[in-house]
């Protein structure tokens, strides 16, 4: 078999730019993004003095290939009925948005901001004709894995609450119901950071009827359709929270809304780390974690592996920065790709309990940043940029968030949500500045890389 792959292999031309096709200079803006979106990034680039993304360009070839080589071993041996025939070539632009994504992982982010692939994976996830949905195993709540022909695939979150809604306060947090608009919604604020860490998710508008109801061969699914007293029609599948005729998933009366994220390369392909947060919270209605005890905890995890070494420790501040502008206290694993090792960045998968609440905060998903007083220098300057008044955290997030297909029928986030982030955003930097009155070792120099030429080839 080895023989065999190494032959393939070497009969694949892989284009030369293959490996430079994400590289691009900082004043190349793209011609599709508003204004204000433009002049945010290209500030932040001349502050940098260099784009972060030239300091990203860490590419692992050997994940590339790998995944590459599968899928075509995949396609070839599978003609199955509904499919689009492939004409792929050895070109990568004759590769569909989904396969130009996963082949654009590296080690640092999932994807390059400045990638037009990105719009056409958007766009692509948004339009597509669905050829199947299944449910998707694991996790708690109803979440469906859509099939597209020619190959690519989706996690699906459905709405099940109104956007407005603010989570009960007599709520665990635990209990919630995830929401689509905060799925998408994380992917736009986890890019606006520069994080690039969360897959794609698009809004979409989808009949529930005609393209899950029709096309499901997943009788968990197919058996529990109703129609609703008023008409519409809903299903709950099978999970273990809400997932009952108490708690229906319904179209208008066949329209839902929902959010299609882009499924990460399959497991078998690229394997992943799960890793336990050490600030994960109880799950228990009377327990309280050990972070939340004592105060000296982020010493003991400091001296910790992988903690004690590289950027993880940063990376999970960075992650509770996320988390805490977004209020998502379900943060209790993140994962990796094995492939990279411990010397990489953490995906933020799962936010769809994030934007529950607006009018209240919730400081201690910043015990990471409090505790610790560390955090990464370009974290740091894109938040104190977003706290300007002309490149204004909310700003930024409403003129990205109305990109999004579902914002014709209203704004993903409300005002009030979007005013919270500004809020959030004040608060993380009073964190930092009240730690730099106590510390002199609170920045993490990540920047000062930048001159190298940092391409990497495994
Ligand atoms: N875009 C993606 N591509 C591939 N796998 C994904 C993606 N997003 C999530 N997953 C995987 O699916 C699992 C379940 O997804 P998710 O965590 O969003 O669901 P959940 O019901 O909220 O889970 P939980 O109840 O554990 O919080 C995750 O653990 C993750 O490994
Ligand atoms: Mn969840």
């Amino acid at each position: 078999m080895d023989g065999d792959v190494l032959q393939s292999v070497s009969s694949l031309s892989i284009p030369c730019n293959f490996m430079n096709s994400y590289t691009d200079d900082c004043g190349a803006q793209r011609k599709d993004v508003n204004r204000l979106l433009s002049d945010f990034h290209s500030l932040f680039c001349s502050i940098l003095g260099k784009c972060l993304n030239q300091y990203w360009i860490a590419v692992n070839f050997g994940i590339k290939l790998s995944i590459l080589l599968n899928i075509l071993l995949f396609i070839y041996a599978s003609k199955e009925e509904g499919y689009d025939d492939m004409d792929w070539t050895s070109d990568v632009e004759t590769y569909p948005p989904w396969l130009r994504f996963h082949l654009g992982i590296s080690r640092w982010e999932l994807y390059n901001r400045k990638d037009p692939n990105l719009a056409q994976l958007t766009h692509y996830l948004a339009t597509q004709r669905i050829l199947g949905a299944v449910q998707k195993t694991g996790g708690t709540q109803l979440k469906l894995l859509i099939s597209f022909p020619n190959h690519g695939q989706a996690l699906l979150k459905p709405m099940k609450q109104s956007r407005d809604t603010e989570t009960d306060v007599n709520l665990f947090y635990f209990s919630d119901f995830e929401r689509h608009n905060a799925e998408i919604s994380a992917f736009h604020l986890d890019r606006l950071l520069g994080f690039n860490r969360i897959p794609p998710v698009v809004g979409r508008l989808m009949n529930v009827t005609a393209d899950i109801r029709e096309k499901t061969t997943d009788h968990k699914v197919s058996r529990t359709f109703f129609t609703s007293p008023a008409g519409n029609v809903c299903f709950y599948g099978q999970c273990e929270y809400y997932c009952s005729t108490e708690h229906p998933v319904c179209g208008r009366p066949h329209l839902l809304e929902v959010s299609l994220a882009a499924i990460l390369p399959d497991l078998s392909l690229a394997p992943r780390r799960s890793w336990r947060s050490p600030w994960r919270r109880s799950y228990s209605r009377t327990k309280l974690a050990q972070w939340e005890k004592n105060p000296n905890y982020c010493d003991s995890v400091k001296q910790t592996p992988p903690y004690s070494q590289g950027t993880r420790l940063v990376d999970l501040i960075d992650m509770a920065v996320l988390d805490f502008l977004m209020s998502n206290m379900d943060r209790h694993h993140y994962e990796t790709f094995e492939k990279f090792g411990n010397e990489t960045f953490l995906l933020h998968l799962d936010n769809g309990r994030a934007f529950g609440r607006h009018s209240q905060d919730e400081p201690s998903i910043l015990a990471p940043l409090q505790q610790c007083c560390r955090i990464r220098r370009s974290t740091l300057l894109r938040l104190r940029l977003l706290a300007l008044p002309d490149f204004r955290l909310s700003d930024v997030m409403r003129e990205s968030l109305a990109q999004d297909p579902l914002a014709d029928a209203a704004p993903l986030l409300s005002e009030a949500h979007l005013s919270a982030l500004d809020r959030r955003l004040a608060a993380v930097l009073q964190v930092v500045h009240t730690c730099q009155e106590k510390h002199t070792d609170v920045i993490h120099d990540d920047l000062d890389r930048y001159d190298q030429d940092t391409v990497e080839v495994i």
